[in-house]
C-alpha cells in the first residue's frame, strides 16, 4: 500500500510517537510525506520515507496529485485544528481529492489507530482491486 504521512508543527511530536509505535505495521509498506514531517520520521524510525516538498511550498498538493491518480491508498494526515495555515486552499484541496477518490484519511490520531489497526489486519485488500483494476471495469 502507499501510505502518506503529513503532520502540522504542533502535531509532528504526536506523529513521531505514533509512527514508532506502528513501525512494525509501516515497514511493508510505500510511505510518503511532506517534508519536515518524513525528516523527523526518518530520523527517528528506521524506515524509509519517499519526502516530498514541505506542505507550505506545495507538498501537500504533490500528495494530492497522486490521491487523484488514486494512487494513494491511506492517509494520515494530523492537522492542528488550532491553528491557521498559510497554504489552507491545498489542505482543503487534498481532503477533498481524498474524497473524489475514496481514498481513507485520518485526521486525528484516533482515526488514525484505527485505520492502521485495520491495515495490519488486512483489511485494505479492496485498495488492490483498484490498482489492478482500471475505474469501470471492475463493476460488471
Ligand atoms: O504543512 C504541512 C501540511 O499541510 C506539513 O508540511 P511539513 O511536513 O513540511 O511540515
Amino acid at each position: 500500500m502507499n501510505i502518506a504521512f503529513i503532520a502540522h508543527d504542533r502535531k509532528k511530536d504526536e506523529m513521531v510517537n505514533f509512527v514508532i509505535a506502528y513501525e512494525q505495521v509501516f515497514k511493508d509498506h510505500m510511505l510518503y510525506s511532506t517534508g519536515t514531517t518524513g525528516k523527523r520520521i526518518m530520523e527517528q524510525t528506521e524506515l524509509q520515507v519517499q519526502r516530498f516538498m514541505s506542505g507550505p511550498l506545495g507538498g501537500d498538493q504533490q500528495i494530492g496529485a497522486l490521491v487523484a491518480k488514486d494512487e494513494m491508498d491511506l492517509i494520515i494526515f494530523l492537522r492542528d485544528p488550532l491553528m491557521a495555515q498559510p497554504h489552507e486552499p491545498d489542505i482543503t484541496a487534498l481532503l477533498r481529492l481524498c474524497d473524489v477518490q475514496g481514498i481513507p484519511v485520518a485526521t486525528n490520531v484516533a482515526t488514525a489507530e484505527l485505520l492502521t489497526n485495520a491495515l495490519a489486519r488486512g483489511e485494505f485488500g479492496w485498495r488492490e482491486l483498484v490498482h489492478k483494476y482500471k475505474p469501470g471495469e471492475w463493476q460488471a
